[in-house]
């Protein structure tokens, strides 16, 4: 700014908005919130309730003292009794608050006002350098509301006066600001007031009017318009309006009424009768706007450039609605910084805050900033909005993975509690599924409402993901559970029915162990058999009920059934150890060797009997060792198991049966058909034949050593002794003819027996008639001492039953 900037005192100091340089000043802002403050004591850059009034004339046509009485501003006036020249240098800007009206000079403004005083055209200063009055007119007709053209009377109809020029620079800096404007339908305007100077009123207002308007048309015709704006009219672009005001010097009174009567029609309100101002005369730009636009439309005229007041105007909302953006946005992140520590872990505190601190940056954002161009204001706002919500995003992130993390532990442990009174597996990870997602959202939904977070889908899908892992692995568990339980059942019946027949081998032990196999699976699995088929009983499948697929039920099942095949095949082959197996065939012998067929114990009398005995014996016991060699169904079918493989892992309790079961694995591959039915090899069935072998051998050679001890036992003199000592009884029986026809048959009776070797038949009838006989004794001495009422009588015959059977026992053992 230059020095004259300082010329200028009084009540509303000027300052030179652009010097005689073409400069504009740099400090504009600083200027108009010290003139807000001294005056209506509102420091309101923001405020929209302004006007700006230009004044435009030839140099030294009162421009100045017009102003200063109109506005009670200080601009430097001429004084004719120095000398005429020019004194407005570059153009003066003044604020005022007070009016000269009709009530008082320093009647206070409704609006601030803002007064350019544009320096006079055709000043010899300048001489025939027109550049910058054509500059500065288009500069007041882009910042102004209100264009003061200011003339003498006399000038007015002087076809040639330099007002005509003055007009006609007007009219074609007008065209190239708002020709496209107009086109673009504004309805913005500019008020061009004619102020007569020195009218002394001998010609009417009505006729200066008249012929003013007529130049004016004239000029506006006659005009070279762009094709953009032919078929405007000077109506398109401006009101007029005339005024004429006396002469200060002969008519001071009617001068001072005049411009009175002037500022009465500057303080009214636009809508008002009478009001020199309207709407559509205004910039829609806050005053902290208004110098930088001002300055941009400077600029784009000092580098003759096309000058687009609406871009112009979007491109200082743009930049003052970033700045505002910027400065509520810092104030927002303070603010949430200092306090956001203590609120994540509440809801309803962490949304309140939020809620607040968001409303506050908003608010203080729409105060500022909406009275910029709409379209800016709403792009800048959303914006604002879009960086508060990525900030708050950040802590909202950290509250939900807090939520989600504590939902999914309610989650599992509510579907791991026992409860006897609570529905099925599946039913309850369900409901407890939908609860928690339900949750979830209320929350995501909640804080939707509250305009703190604008996209849920990508947070709720995240959430919901993490859910069905979970889902899925608690299913997994129970799925493991239900088949851990079912392998031990499977398992212990399977070795309690596997133990039993082997050890008790029969030929078809294998047909019994199958079907054993097969019931206790079907058993065992029963609650979860379904029918595949509703009018097949036979097609039935398994559910687990566990939601799973069918293919997955169908691997479950597997895994059961591949585990009892392997519980079955370790069970046989635990069992049926080599020395297990010689022991149920030496069983099997000696009951076939040492019993008949009563299970009575044998007495052997000859070598041959044993002989006889010991091949039967011997091809009854091996007749299950080929059975117990090899697992085939009576139909000669080796046994196959059904599973190709064992399945899946068991869970944690039959780890240690996994381990052993991947040993099997490994060791076989997949379930050899052979591997499971044959359960020796050639080496050890020959090693057991010879451990059989070797312990019957035994058991024959005790058989037949028995029979010698038998025969040698009694001495051949007991015979003779016998002879002797019997003579007298063997007399009188050969003398009775009762005797002799009973030792006959007897004799005959002995030979045959002896003949056809009937003595173990014989011995075997007497053995049984004796036992008999002793069987009937013992019942009936048993009944007997039961009938008995004396006591003492009971004591004995207890007693002789004691012996008895003491002597029994020893009978039975010496047998
Ligand atoms: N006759 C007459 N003289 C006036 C009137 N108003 C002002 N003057 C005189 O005209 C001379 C010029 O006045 P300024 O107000 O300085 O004129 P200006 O148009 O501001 O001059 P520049 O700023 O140099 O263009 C001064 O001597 C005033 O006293 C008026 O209404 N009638």
């Amino acid at each position: 700014m230059s020095d004259d900037n300082n010329q200028q005192q009084g009540s509303n100091e000027a300052i030179q908005l652009i010097d005689e340089k073409k400069h504009f000043a740099k400090d504009t802002i600083a200027y108009f919130s010290k003139c807000l403050s001294s005056t209506n004591g509102k420091d309101d850059e923001t405020t929209s309730d302004y006007h700006v009034i230009s004044v435009f004339g030839s140099q030294s046509s009162g421009k100045s003292t017009l102003l200063n009485i109109l506005f009670n501003t200080s601009f430097d006036t001429m004084d004719a009794q120095i000398k005429r020249q020019q004194t407005t240098k570059g153009i003066w800007l003044s604020h005022t608050h007070t009016i000269n009206t009709t009530n008082s000079s320093q009647t206070p403004t409704l609006s601030d006002m803002f007064i350019l005083d544009v320096e006079g055209s055709d000043g010899s200063e300048r001489g025939e350098d027109q550049d910058f009055e054509r500059k500065a007119a288009l500069f007041a007709i882009a910042v102004s509301e209100v264009l003061l053209v200011n003339m003498w009377e006399q000038q007015i109809g002087l076809y040639q006066g330099n007002n005509m020029a003055l007009l006609k620079t007007v009219f074609e800096v007008n065209l190239s600001l708002f020709g496209k404007t107009v086109k673009s339908k504004s309805d913005h305007k500019v008020l061009l007031l004619f102020v007569i100077r020195d009218h002394v009123r001998v010609t009417p207002m009505d006729s200066l009017k008249e012929t003013l308007v007529n130049e004016l048309e004239k000029i506006w015709t006659e005009l070279s318009k762009p094709d953009e704006c032919k078929d405007t009219t000077l109506y398109d672009f401006f009101d007029l309006e005339f005024i004429g005001l006396g002469h200060k010097l002969l008519q001071y009174d009617q001068f001072v009424k005049d411009v009175k009567q002037l500022g009465d029609s500057f303080n009214k309100l636009p809508v008002e009768d009478g009001s020199l101002f309207k709407e559509n005369y205004h910039h829609p730009l806050p005053l902290e706007g208004w110098s930088m636009y001002a300055e941009n439309c400077w600029e784009q005229i000092e580098n003759n450039k096309d000058l687009d007041l609406p871009t112009q105007q979007i491109l200082v909302a743009r930049f003052k609605t970033d700045e505002i953006l910027n400065e509520c946005f810092v104030k927002l992140i303070t603010e949430y910084n200092l306090e956001i520590n203590s609120m994540v872990k509440d809801m309803d505190l962490l949304t309140s805050f939020l809620q607040k601190i968001k409303n506050l940056a908003v608010q203080e954002y729409d105060q500022h900033a909406s009275r910029y161009n709409q379209v800016v204001y709403q792009e800048k706002r959303t914006e604002l909005l879009n960086k508060i919500d990525s900030k708050f995003l950040e802590t909202i992130n950290t509250f939900l993975e807090d939520l989600s993390t504590d939902l999914l532990l309610t989650f599992e442990s509510n579907v791991n509690a026992k409860d006897p009174s609570s529905p099925s597996f599946i039913e309850k990870l369900n409901s407890n599924k939908t609860i928690i997602i339900g949750k979830f959202s209320s929350v995501l939904l909640n804080f939707q409402n509250l305009d703190l977070l604008s996209e849920t889908d990508g947070i709720s899908d995240i959430f919901r993901e993490r859910v069905m892992e979970s889902y899925d692995k608690l299913r997994e568990k129970e799925l493991n559970s239900i088949i851990s339980k079912s392998n031990k059942t499977i398992s212990n019946k399977i070795k309690e029915m596997t133990i039993f027949n082997l050890s008790h081998p029969s030929l078809k032990v294998w047909d019994i162990i199958l079907a054993n196999f097969e019931s206790i699976n079907e058993s065992t699995l029963k609650k979860y058999r379904v029918k595949k088929d509703v009018n097949n009983d036979d097609d039935m499948d398994y559910d687990f009920r566990l939601g799973l697929s069918e293919e997955d039920n169908r691997l479950a099942y597997k895994r059961i059934r591949s585990h009892a095949w392997y519980s079955l095949s370790t069970t046989v082959r635990d069992y049926l150890k080599e020395d297990t197996v010689v022991s149920i065939l030496r069983d099997r012998f000696e009951n076939k060797f040492r019993y008949d067929h009563n299970d009575a114990p044998r007495l052997w009398t000859n070598e041959d009997e044993i002989d006889q005995a010991f091949a039967l014996a011997k091809e009854h016991a091996l007749e299950v060792f080929t059975v117990l060699s090899l697992a085939k169904t009576s139909y000669n079918i080796e046994i196959i198991p059904d599973v190709s493989s064992p399945l899946g892992n068991e869970s944690d309790d039959d780890d240690d049966n996994d381990d052993e079961e991947k040993e099997y694995e490994d060791e076989l591959g997949i379930y050899h058909t052979n591997r499971f039915a044959h359960i020796f090899n050639e080496l050890q069935k020959e090693k057991i034949l010879s451990q059989f072998r070797r312990q019957i051998n035994l058991t024959v050679l005790d058989a037949k050593r028995s029979i010698i001890t038998t025969t040698t036992h009694i001495p051949i003199w007991i015979y003779c002794l016998l002879v002797v000592l019997g003579w007298n009884e063997f007399m009188i029986v050969i003398k009775n003819p009762l005797f002799v026809t009973l030792i006959i048959i007897s004799v005959v009776t002995f030979y045959f027996i002896h003949k056809f070797d009937l003595w173990g038949p014989v011995i075997t009838i007497i053995n049984t008639a004796i036992g008999e006989t002793k069987g009937t004794l013992k019942s009936k001495l048993r009944k007997f001492v039961i009938d008995d009422d004396e006591h003492g009588k009971k004591r004995q015959t207890t007693k002789k039953v004691s012996k008895e059977k003491d002597s029994e026992s020893y009978e039975m053992e010496d047998m």
